[in-house]
């Protein structure tokens, strides 16, 4: 179909087309480093603590080097429609030093921040609380040691400094989220304690005020991972109730909820008490399995929340996935074109009418015509954005994957 009549077909229901691909070009994706080296970093190891993260699988072509990682990066950018961003880690720094994560500064990013500029892309970032020996207890920021808590405060202060930096030298604020594993394999006596000693050490981390317009501080709660089944110390309600008290943001990872949860349902009821939310669009497969996102219906009502509730001016959406079975590039391309397919769907949704039909109790509506526009043609409507984009997409997509595929199978 030619995206005239696919245009025609949705203006039937009252859809702009238009004013969709308008709005579609304006969300950026923060698109994770992570998945290209399945999170290892690029600093000398001094921990085996995996904060119980894995990436399975050994696929030809993991990005060894800064460099290696970059240019994987460009080109999946390349096949990406729209401007996005890149959600770097601080164990991915850029420097012949080798400064412990208390001495991480600017500088051992600089090449980063050069080369976003250069690219056209915003950057975040993320402290890294885990894959050092001082994280070895799954403990860091509520280690009841006070030295090992002063050594994570410190890399923390150090990553807002850092993401202040970047926002500033890029003109973009720059989302800082805090993540750590701190939990229990086995049932704790005593919730509080490192409940309490964490919020301290988030205090005192927090402490500094930055401008908005650099940093944006984020919060990441977690149900369980692997080795902390029996108590993860910040939890959903933990940092929900942070994130209220301190007006930072709140990461909500859709792989960090019961299995059966519905993160989606989550949005509007979070958007009622903090100011703007973060999201690591994820897909958990029985567990927090990190998977590459599909176009299915967690992501799809995902999207049609954030355009429902009119949350995306204060949404930012993240990607956190990470497959080593698969070319991580196509990954990357395929993972993060989805997010985008499923914002335009939600986009092209004929919103006040289904929202009329359910103000006015008329179910059997708000039924029909759910079902009846699963066949409008979004596949035109996503051809010519990709077509304005100048982004290939179907045989030729999947030939620029394989073709860059097989040029990195030998590293
Ligand atoms: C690497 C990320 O910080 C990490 O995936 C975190 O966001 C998470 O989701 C841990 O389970
Ligand atoms: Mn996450």
């Amino acid at each position: 179909m030619t995206y005239d009549s696919a245009k025609a077909a949705f203006a039937d229901w009252g859809v702009d087309t238009e004013a969709a691909l308008t709005k579609l070009a304006g969300i950026p994706i923060s698109m994770h480093c992570w998945q290209g080296d399945d999170v290892v970093g690029f600093e000398a190891k001094s921990g085996s603590s995996g904060g119980g993260i894995q990436a399975t699988g050994n696929h030809p072509g993991r990005a060894r080097t800064p460099d290696e990682l970059r240019a994987d990066l460009e080109f999946s950018y390349g096949l990406i429609p729209g401007n996005h961003r890149l959600n770097l880690h601080a164990f991915y720094l850029d420097t012949d030093q080798n400064p412990d994560r208390d001495e991480i500064e600017f500088s051992h990013f600089a090449p980063w921040v050069d080369w976003a500029r250069d690219q056209r892309l915003g950057l975040d970032f993320n402290p890294t609380f885990f894959a050092h020996a001082k994280a070895d207890d799954n403990l860091t920021l509520s280690h009841p040691d006070a030295g090992i808590r002063d050594f994570w405060i410190e890399h923390g202060r150090r990553s807002r400094d850092i993401a202040a930096q970047m926002g500033a030298a890029l003109g973009s604020a720059c989302v800082n989220n805090i993540w750590v594993p701190d939990g229990y394999k086995d049932t704790p006596v005593d919730r509080m304690a490192p409940r309490r000693r964490l919020e301290a050490s988030l205090d005192a981390m927090l402490a500094t005020d930055h401008d908005k317009t650099q940093l944006l501080d984020a919060v990441e709660s977690k149900l369980f991972g692997i080795g902390v089944e029996a108590c993860t110390v910040g939890s959903h309600e933990f940092y929900m109730g942070y994130a209220i008290r301190k007006a930072t943001l709140l990461c909500l990872d859709m792989g960090h909820f019961h299995p059966t949860e519905n993160v989606a349902d989550k949005l509007s009821s979070v958007a009622l008490s903090v100011d703007e939310i973060l999201l690591h669009v994820s897909r958990p497969m029985r567990w927090d399995s990190d998977h590459v996102i599909l176009l299915d219906d967690a992501i799809l009502q995902m999207a049609q929340e954030l355009v429902s509730a009119d949350l995306l001016g204060r949404t930012h959406i993240g990607l956190d996935f990470f497959d080593a079975t698969i070319s991580r590039t196509a990954a990357w391309v395929i993972g993060t074109r989805n997010m985008q397919k499923a914002l335009l769907r939600a986009l092209l949704a004929p919103w006040d009418r289904l929202k009329a039909a359910e103000t006015s109790l008329d179910y059997t509506s708000r039924f029909v015509v759910t079902e009846e526009i699963k066949d409008l043609p979004y596949a035109a409507v996503w051809a010519e954005f990709c077509a304005r984009m100048d982004v290939p997409l179907g045989q030729t997509l999947i030939s620029e994957l394989d073709t860059y595929q097989a040029n990195v199978a030998d590293r």
